[in-house]
């Protein structure tokens, strides 16, 4: 059987990333939280815009203040106040300094700055009671980016520090990646919503509930499709208007070897090349993936339908592939921490196993605490309040107490 990393090459490799011409859209900057940069951004701004001064004090020639003590200080005529946003109108003499604030511009021939402590000021005079180092609080023009080249490149997420910046180059509007559709649905007979009564045998169908909250967390647009009857008939309308439709589609249910799982075979009914029909992997084993290579780009997952099942797929192979497929650069990947479990985890070793359960920070380090309870696939009362999922690899049947764990934040 494929092994989850095998699964997860094959996976990476089928996404086809939106199109940096024809899958972008124009949004405001106040609208633009967590979308992902298309075109790199440059500006025509050097920062800072000009020399200006890093404290509240006194503009100066360094040559005037160099051999300043309290003993002897240098003392100056004050020309000019040169509050922040003010444009100074004199230039330094030999003998002359300019008060100014944080942040104003340095007046011309002015190079240093001393800060107000380091002064005393009489009427218009101001005595220089410490030498300073030559161009000390002074914030150079262009020091920090030179306008012209790349401000931001293509494929990152804007967040504030990255919205702080193109606020700063004054890009009030932004062209970004399309969010990627993403169709969900449920397959079963006994499936009904959270809305409606339960009769005897029925189930609420959770998974779509849940996957839509990760399609949205992973920066892309849920389409729903509802609940559909394990009926091959309607089933394979479905799909095909699911697939005409996103850019990748979930279903969860009927993929493993009962009467009632259709969802390969329909696939094979519509063309469909089936790369993966399952995984070594506990929950999770039975997934499908498969695309439509004479049709569109379009992937479909079919995620297993025991609860806890088609989230942890979702997380382990689902979620990269969204972050791949949005037009982010990097940072897609799952990233797996090494921390102290808590507690015992065990595994039957035949396959890469995940548990949830807890992340915490005990003194500055993380601890994996497993969830108590049931670990079966079909039991997701104990996912509640979960943050972590750890994974023991293929041939590893216990971990003790106190040891190592691979773990991934969810
Ligand atoms: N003979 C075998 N039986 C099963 C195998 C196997 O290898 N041989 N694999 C088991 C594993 S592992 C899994 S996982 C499940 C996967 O089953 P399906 O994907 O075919 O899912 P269903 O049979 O439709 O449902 C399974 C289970 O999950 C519940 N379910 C389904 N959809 C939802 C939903 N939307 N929300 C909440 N719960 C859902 C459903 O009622 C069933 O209880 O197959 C095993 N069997
Ligand atoms: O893989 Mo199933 O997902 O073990 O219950
Ligand atoms: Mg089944």
């Amino acid at each position: 059987m494929l092994s989850v990393k095998d699964a997860e090459a094959i996976i990476l490799n089928l996404v086809q990333p939106l199109d940096e011409q024809q899958d972008t859209e124009i949004v405001d900057l106040w609208a633009a939280s967590d979308r992902i940069l298309a075109t790199p951004v440059t500006s025509s701004l050097d920062f800072p815009h000009w020399d200006n001064s890093a404290m509240d004090g006194y503009a100066v020639r360094y040559e005037d203040v160099q051999h300043s003590s309290s003993a002897q200080p240098a003392v100056l005529e004050i020309v000019e106040e040169i509050p922040a946003g003010y444009q100074p109108q004199f230039t330094i003499q030999p003998g002359q300094a300019a008060r100014i604030f944080t942040g104003a511009v340095m007046p011309a021939e002015a190079d240093t700055v001393i800060m107000q402590e380091k002064t005393r000021q009489e009427e218009n005079r101001v005595f220089i009671l410490n030498a300073p180092k030559p161009q000390e609080f002074v914030r150079h023009k262009a020091a920090f980016y030179q306008a012209g080249t790349q401000l931001l490149p293509a494929g990152i997420k804007l967040t504030a520090q990255n919205i702080a910046v193109l606020a700063a180059a004054q890009c009030p509007q932004l062209c970004v990646y399309r969010r990627p559709r993403v169709a969900i649905f449920s397959t079963g007979d006994e499936l009904v919503t959270a809305e409606q009564p339960l009769q005897p045998g029925q189930i609420v169908d959770s998974n779509q509930y849940a996957l839509a909250t990760l399609v949205k967390e992973s920066g892309a647009e849920p389409l729903l499709l509802g609940i559909v009857k394990d009926d091959p008939v309607v089933l394979q309308e479905i799909i095909a208007h699911a697939i005409a439709n996103a850019d990748i589609v979930l279903s969860s249910g009927g993929v493993s070897v009962g009467d009632y799982d259709y969802v390969d075979k329909i696939l094979e009914s519509l063309k469909a090349k089936i790369h993966i029909r399952s995984v070594a992997m506990k929950p999770g084993k039975p997934l499908t993936v498969a695309n439509f290579p004479t049709y569109n780009s379009v992937l479909y997952f079919g995620l297993p339908g025991n609860p806890a099942s088609a989230l942890v797929t979702f997380w382990r192979f689902v979620q990269p592939t969204i972050k791949k497929l949005s037009g982010l650069a990097q940072g897609g990947e799952l990233e797996f921490l090494l921390v102290r479990s808590h507690d015992e985890l065990r595994s039957n070793g035949k396959f890469e196993t995940y548990t949830w359960g807890c992340l915490h920070l005990i003194d500055g380090l993380y601890e994996f605490y497993q969830a108590s309870g049931s670990h079966s696939s079909g039991n997701l009362i104990n996912l509640a309040q979960t943050n972590a999922l750890a994974v023991l690899p293929v041939g590893k049947v216990l971990i003790s107490s106190g040891e190592q764990v691979l773990v991934c934040k969810i």
